[in-house]
């Protein structure tokens, strides 16, 4: 039901405008590609790609946004987002969906740091529930195991091979100390450092992370190597114990994943084509289409009141 064309005739200039403020945004805020696209990705996770995510919370409604494991998306990612929203409602108002917006702002901003292109079609309708208590069950934890991992994707459609694809993700952006503390300081009781973590690797996140309750903010590039170019490092650093989530590290321990980790650190051309294909798809998850939903004319708030 979507298309490419969907607001060819309703405002034309809808993917000049979304590349242009993503441009501007990516130029004066390197980290706004990664926090885009993670954005995408857990909006698309509950709900669907439906910019459930933006709905800001009220006295009624605690909204996905507030949900704990949504504390960290990057404020550069909604802003880019209400950026393109407000150019668009001065150029063709009430049109254009928040969700719309993000799906073609996450592709323009994957390509601008080096990852494929691939196409957008449009005509998703922005969603009228955003829970927070939705959230958790729908989104992975790096301390879930492979088979929890492979389960969640699963239940949403997605086979093993484009959930290893779309992890790759993490060959961009960021991760907060306390997402990997437990790898450094409390492995287990007689051995407090993942001995599969490279030692020297090892030894700069504990420096990095020394002071990480005083200092909540702290952080390590999820890719070592190339932490702003979207490439298949990830994957090679993945075999070279510079993996940095428990669930980055999973994928070369288990047997049904270390394959395809095999393959895209070796061939980047297979890795940017599954990633294409699976980020098309993630796309398409449950959306809302036709006469479901609404095109809200702020990405915050429904529009109308919800009681
Ligand atoms: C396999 C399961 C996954 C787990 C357990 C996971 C977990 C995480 C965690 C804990 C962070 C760090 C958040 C922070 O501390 O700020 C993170 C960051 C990130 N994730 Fe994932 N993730 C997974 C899959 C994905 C997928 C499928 C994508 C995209 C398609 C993705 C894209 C990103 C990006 C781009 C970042 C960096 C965000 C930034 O720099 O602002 N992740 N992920
Ligand atoms: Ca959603
Ligand atoms: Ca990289």
């Amino acid at each position: 039901k979507l298309d490419e064309d969907y607001y060819k005739q309703t405002c034309p200039d809808f993917q000049k405008i979304v590349r242009e403020t993503v441009t501007l945004k990516q130029a004066a805020q390197p980290a706004t590609a990664a926090g885009t696209l993670r954005l995408f990705f857990h909006d698309c996770m509950v709900e669907g790609c439906d910019a459930s995510v933006f709905i800001a919370s009220n006295h009624v409604n605690k909204a996905e946004r507030d949900a704990d494991i949504n504390q960290s998306l990057s404020g550069d990612a909604f802003e880019v987002v209400v950026r393109a929203k407000t150019a668009l409602e001065l150029t063709c108002p009430g049109i254009v969906s928040c969700a719309d917006i993000l799906a073609e702002a996450t592709r323009d901003l994957v390509t601008m740091v080096g990852g494929p292109f691939y196409p957008v079609k449009l005509g998703r309708r922005d969603g009228q529930v955003s829970l927070a208590s939705k959230v958790d069950a729908n989104l992975p934890k790096t301390n879930q195991t492979m088979d929890e991992i492979i389960k969640l994707f699963a239940d949403k459609g997605f086979t093993i091979e484009e959930m290893v694809a779309l992890t790759g993700g993490h060959t961009i952006g960021f991760s907060h100390c306390k997402e990997f503390t437990d790898r450094l300081f409390h492995y287990s009781p007689t051995t407090p450092t993942d001995p599969v973590i490279n030692p020297r690797f090892a030894e700069g996140l504990k420096k990095t992370c020394a002071n990480y309750t005083t200092n909540p903010a702290m952080s390590a590039f999820n890719d070592v190597i190339t932490p702003g170019k979207f490439d298949n490092i990830y994957y090679q650093n993945l075999k070279r114990g510079l993996g940095l989530l428990s669930s980055d590290h999973a994928l070369v321990k288990d047997p049904r994943t270390l394959p395809l980790v095999e393959l895209y650190s070796k061939n980047q051309e297979a890795f940017f084509k599954a990633f294409a294909h699976a980020m098309e798809k993630l796309g398409h998850h449950e959306i809302k289409t036709g006469q479901q939903g609404e095109v809200r004319r702020r990405c915050d708030a429904f529009n109308t009141i919800q009681a």
